[in-house]
């Protein structure tokens, strides 16, 4: 659902006075990185996703790998998503993301508080957090000062293995509670996309339909196209 500009809701104080009611973008892409890469070949990976079509936001989301390491990957694919205008997040650590100087850190409910974030960040960062298929965790991160809220697995994925299951629902719900951008996650290709864009989904956020298809990461992220532009219901 979108609201219109003179459109009263009824939200809670807290909502109303930090989130701005108005236009609502279309849905975005936000891809996120493999658990593991070869920092060279990803490089050129991501370049060439990028190429694809638009994508809002990449996230990069390395799994059992050294600081030293993380921050050399920051420092490659930095200037590759600033080249593009994609807004670059570090998953799980606020503090490399603070040395790296990425735009923004992905917070799972084990990654610490956003308010440390916040405080290593700065205001003009992006903090989003993990909220699994809760309504509470997502009132609760909008209250924390996330700037977005993330829901999934909504369909099985191998990414990464989750037993939560939420419904497209839980994307309508949030969008008329909140202006605060929610990101629909797990197991999304483009052929499953559609219902979860038009729930009200402001981003969709994929890592196999990107890195594992067929004809190429560009071709990942150019089949979003159609599936992108669905109407809200
Ligand atoms: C956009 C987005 N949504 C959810 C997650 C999952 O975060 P988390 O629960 O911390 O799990 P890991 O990704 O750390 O395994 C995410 N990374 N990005
Ligand atoms: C990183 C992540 N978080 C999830 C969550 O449910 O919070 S699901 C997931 C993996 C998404 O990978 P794919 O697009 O390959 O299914
Ligand atoms: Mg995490």
């Amino acid at each position: 659902m979108s609201l219109d500009a003179d459109e009263t809701i009824p939200l809670p104080d807290e909502f109303a006075t930090r989130f701005d009611q108005g236009f609502r973008p279309p849905c975005q892409l936000y891809v996120v990185s493999p658990p593991a890469i070869v920092l060279a070949d990803f490089v050129e990976a991501a370049k060439a996703a990028f190429d694809g079509g638009p994508v809002a936001a990449f996230q990069l989301r390395l799994k059992d790998v050294a600081d030293d390491d993380v921050l050399r990957a920051c420092e490659a694919l930095l200037p590759v998503c600033a080249a593009a205008d994609v807004a670059f997040l570090l998953n799980d650590r606020a503090d490399l993301a603070a040395k790296a100087g990425v735009d923004g850190v992905h917070l799972g409910q084990s990654d610490g508080s956003i308010a440390e974030a916040r405080k290593l960040l700065g205001a003009g960062s992006t903090i989003g957090r993990t909220c699994h298929d809760s309504r509470h965790l997502a009132m609760e991160a909008g209250e924390q000062g996330a700037d977005y809220v993330a829901f999934g697995a909504f369909y099985d994925t191998t990414t990464k293995p989750s037993h939560y299951r939420p419904t497209p629902p839980i994307l309508g719900w949030w969008t008329t509670l909140s202006q605060l951008p929610c990101v629909a996650i797990g197991g999304i290709f483009p052929e499953y996309a559609a219902p979860l864009v038009a729930a009200g989904a402001d981003f969709i956020a994929v890592v196999r339909a990107v890195w594992d298809h067929p004809a190429g990461p560009g071709a990942g992220v150019a089949a979003f196209a159609e599936a992108l532009a669905t109407p809200r219901g």
